[in-house]
């Protein structure tokens, strides 16, 4: 019996919010794989955070058997995605999984920045496309204009465009007819040589690691002995199954088909996303081209508010990285904050979901310093080098030159709001690759920019000059050479090591101005005199002083010995110059983070 006929394998992809997680929960209902009494919104974003932020972090997939108007059940094989710019790897490994996508598109809003960006992957994968114009419940929908827009900016006939509302459910039966008449089915020999793609693996405390796997070849079984192509590692497979969504155990997969396994594997590397699950006694000749390690973008140090919580903090950390390849960390020691952590993002949407997992499942109070990107140093004897903490840079007369990344980043916008988009880019260094109508009314600008400009505030002030109307999209492309300097902060004339930030230079005095200010603020008045400096190298381009307050120890003297006083005041004068010596500012922990928060202002 030819079982790949039945099998239909797709994902969803969706600008953010257009409603991919609503979808998906209406097409569980309706294949009645989540009853009544589980049935919860967004079942697929199973984290507590991903549901409060509304947001799709790891992808989960779902087998549901589904009985077609033609009276044939079919199994279709749900694979969820995850939405962000951040996790574009993922996206696209998840899609290398399908033979076809529904396209989600808010008929409120048409197309933005990341349906362009995902469905070029989809396209990428050679999947078959199906748009779904979804919200139509909304009075303020617009079907028509948005179908046009899809057939004029993507080149998709829309002619017969699905319409439904997700919420309400109405016409999501379609969606669902819709899969198993345009989806192809795979195909594949299922005695050939297994050759499995793993699209997902997470840790799981009680199965070690979960390898969400997709059959193009072969044929899986339980207990067989599995072999890992990029690392030549060999497992035996302990548990086979899918996820209904509950798991439910099978003997076997054969081709085109989707699942999970475990093989008492310790560690996410032992199952890297992208790579090929073979048999060991019959590999494949021909596995997947290999994969992509995601590399961190963005750095920031992460200290414990209290030096006790340096341990828990490190176990937490641990445990986080057990299911997240792309969260890396290591211990740092900063001489303001103790000791601590720099730890590694994908973006920073990554590092704000990271920091918040930490505080509320971990209940870890953290400092975390200034978000940075890496740099690329080039030093006087040729040698190059990345670093990710300013702090680390070597000294100027060392240094030939430095590259700083570029991203490469495309933004949609009512054309109303261009000339606001355009200022803003060009206040961020950015370089204007192109400038397009899609429709009438919406634009789509292309512009280049240095990535250590957009990590700090770049989308929130996208959002408040376009008042919400921009969505945008990017990609680190490379390393440039920019006119960089190392900007330290000095208290009392020692050198603040977690403050130092690396900075073009033409934007060096003005954030120098800024975070000395903040601190001189935030730093209460002390007995002695307490001067802030922001400096390049030796040069002192900002300075602030707070200074000494003068108890008043003559207070007690009444009457007129003038020399009683005096020999009080002179007294007080050497106190003051001891504590200076010592060189030891108490700077309270808000006046690090005043400082820190100092550029996004
Ligand atoms: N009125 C209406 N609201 C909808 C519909 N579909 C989704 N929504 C709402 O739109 C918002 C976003 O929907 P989600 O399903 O979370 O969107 P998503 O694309 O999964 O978002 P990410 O997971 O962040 O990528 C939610 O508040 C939904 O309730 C619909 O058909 N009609």
């Amino acid at each position: 019996m030819n079982r790949t006929k039945h099998i239909r394998n797709f994902s969803i992809i969706a600008h953010i919010d257009h409603g991919k997680s609503t979808l998906a929960d209406r097409i569980l209902e309706i294949t009645g794989a989540v009853s009544e009494r589980e049935k919860r919104d967004q079942y697929l974003d199973k984290m507590e955070l991903e549901r409060e932020r509304g947001i799709t972090i790891k992808s989960q997939t779902v087998r549901l058997p589904y009985t077609a108007a033609n009276g044939e059940t079919y199994e279709l094989n749900l694979i969820d995605t995850p939405g962000h710019v951040d996790f574009s790897y993922e996206v696209s490994r998840s899609l290398a999984a399908c033979e076809g996508a529904l396209l989600v598109v808010d008929a409120t809003q048409g197309v933005e920045a990341q349906t362009l960006a995902n469905v070029f992957m989809a396209l990428d994968h050679d999947l078959e496309i199906i748009p779904v114009l979804n919200k139509i419940d909304l009075p303020s929908s617009h079907t028509e204009e948005v179908a046009q827009e899809i057939e004029e900016i993507i080149g998709l006939d829309c002619t017969d465009a699905l319409q439904v509302s997700a919420k309400t459910g109405l016409n999501v039966e379609k969606v669902l007819e819709a899969i198993v008449q345009q989806v192809p089915a795979p195909s594949g020999d299922p005695d050939a040589p297994l050759k499995a793609l793993i699209f997902d693996s997470w840790y799981d405390s009680y199965r070690g690691v979960v390898v969400l796997f997709r059959i193009l070849e072969g044929t899986i079984r339980k207990g067989d002995k599995i072999k890992i192509n990029s690392t030549g590692r060999e497992f035996d497979v302990t548990s086979l199954g899918a996820f209904t969504p509950e798991p439910v155990q099978y003997k076997e997969f054969g081709p085109g088909e989707v699942g999970f396994l475990c093989a008492n594997m310790k560690e996410l590397s032992d199952a890297p996303v992208g790579d090929t699950v073979t048999l060991a006694k019959n590999p494949t000749q021909d596995p997947f081209p290999g994969f992509q390690e995601v590399k961190p973008m963005v750095f920031c140090g992460l200290y414990p508010v209290e030096p006790a919580e340096y341990e828990p903090l490190k176990t937490a950390l641990e445990k986080l990285q057990l299911n997240d390849a792309a969260f890396h960390f290591e211990p740092e020691t900063s001489q303001a904050l103790g000791f601590g952590f720099r730890a590694g993002f994908l973006g920073l949407l990554h590092m704000e979901i990271i920091q918040e997992r930490l505080e509320r499942e971990f209940n870890a109070k953290l400092i975390a310093t200034a978000p940075s990107v890496a740099y690329q140093v080039t030093n006087t004897d040729g040698v190059v080098s990345i670093i990710d903490n300013p702090s680390k840079l070597p000294e100027i007369q060392e240094i030939a030159s430095l590259a700083e990344p570029y991203v490469r980043m495309e933004i949609h916008v009512p054309n109303d709001y261009v000339g606001a988009v355009l200022k803003l880019c060009e206040e961020k260094r950015g370089i204007q690759q192109d400038m397009k109508y899609l429709t009438s009314t919406r634009v789509m600008i292309t512009y280049e920019l240095p990535f250590a400009e957009i990590v700090f505030d770049f989308f929130d002030k996208l959002k408040s000059v376009t008042r919400g109307y921009a969505s945008m999209d990017y990609e680190v492309i490379d390393f440039r050479e920019s006119d960089l300097v190392k900007l330290d902060m000095l208290i009392n004339g020692d050198v603040i090591d977690a403050l130092a930030v690396i900075v073009h230079r033409e934007r060096a005095t003005r954030y120098g101005r800024a975070v000395a200010l903040k601190l001189k603020r935030s730093i209460p008045r002390q007995l002695y005199e307490v001067v802030v400096q922001a400096a390049i190298g030796s040069r002192i381009i900002a300075r602030e002083r707070n200074a000494p307050l003068r108890k008043n120890v003559t207070a007690k003297c009444y009457g007129g010995d003038i020399s009683r006083k005096r020999k009080l005041l002179e007294k007080q004068k050497a106190g003051k110059k001891r504590m200076k010596k010592m060189g030891s500012v108490e700077i309270p922990q808000e006046a690090f983070l005043a400082a820190l928060k100092a550029e996004a202002d």
